[in-house]
């Protein structure tokens, strides 16, 4: 039976992960390995990674509800800016893709709004979760964020929002689906569009302009996971459709330690910035 109590007492990370489909406490044993394998093939032949139903049916419902909680706390900045979040060059012709400029209407919730006892932020600290996801990407250890707003963030779209065509500054996120739109709010990406030294503008282009064949789409599901290579993939997330928002809730866990978001990017995605990013 699901209980709707949500705040108390706060869920174990037991009650939270579905482990009997994800065993990840012990990443020794054959169906761990297996799940591993698979995860780390998906990510090498696709970019990108789905686990289905990777909460409980109790985490969900819990999760749910705390984001309903945190929607409003969303910090909406409508803007409007190109793949590169670089500024207009009217040196360049007008159909290069540094030229092409969409609206940006999501919004998030940043970390100092989440409570002490979140679901998210247990999750976004669980030492097996980041162990679980280091191995997925073949990395000996992955560090949460040094930065007070956007380690762990809910992403809010609202009825006729979307968050356009860009890349991560991190190279790989993680998604939690919370709530999808109604219709529309579909995660779209193209997969190694740019290296560190050839952003591919060509290529940039005709994903902007949808005629590239790579560009894909996935559909998820509430309580499903992604993780993604989003530095090197361009992506965005549709127009949502229908009165519901389309929720999810972002990890952010860096290869480096100590990092910080810029103050000028975390202004302009949380609309505030801390002492943290002052002294950085
Ligand atoms: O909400 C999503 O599905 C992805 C959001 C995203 O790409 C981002 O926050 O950078
Ligand atoms: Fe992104």
């Amino acid at each position: 039976m699901i209980s709707n109590k949500v705040t108390f007492p706060p869920l174990k990370i037991e009650e939270i992960i579905n482990f009997s489909d994800y065993p990840i406490t012990d990443l020794s044993q054959k169906k761990s390995i297996d799940l591993i394998n698979n995860c780390r093939q998906q990510l090498q032949e696709q970019g990108c990674c789905i686990l289905s139903n990777f909460l409980t049916t109790q985490g969900l419902f819990n999760a749910q509800e705390e984001s309903k909680k945190l929607a409003p706390a969303a910090y909406y900045a409508k803007r409007r800016t190109n793949a590169f979040k670089t500024d207009d060059n009217p040196s360049l012709p007008l159909d290069h893709p540094v030229r092409f400029f969409m609206e940006r209407t999501n919004a998030f919730v940043p970390q100092n709004k989440f409570a002490p006892d979140s679901l998210f932020l247990n999750l976004y600290h669980a030492k097996i979760f980041q162990q679980f996801i280091a191995t997925c990407l073949k990395t000996k250890v992955i560090y949460e964020y040094d930065d007070p707003l956007a380690g762990m963030v809910l992403n809010i779209l609202p009825p006729g929002c979307q968050h356009p065509w860009h890349y991560d500054e991190n190279d790989f996120s993680i998604v939690l689906m919370i709530q999808p739109a109604l219709d529309g709010g579909i995660f779209e990406y193209a997969r190694n569009i740019r290296t560190p030294n050839n952003e591919n503008f060509p290529l940039v282009s005709k994903v902007l302009s949808e005629t590239y064949e790579g560009t894909k789409k996935v559909n998820l599901q509430p309580g499903d996971l992604q993780i993604f290579y989003g530095k090197s993939s361009l992506h965005r997330v549709t127009k949502t459709i229908g009165d519901r928002q389309r929720h999810t809730a972002i990890f952010s866990y860096t290869r480096k330690n100590n990092v910080i978001g810029k103050i000028t990017d975390t202004k302009l995605l949380f609309g505030q910035t801390t002492s943290e990013h002052e002294q950085k």
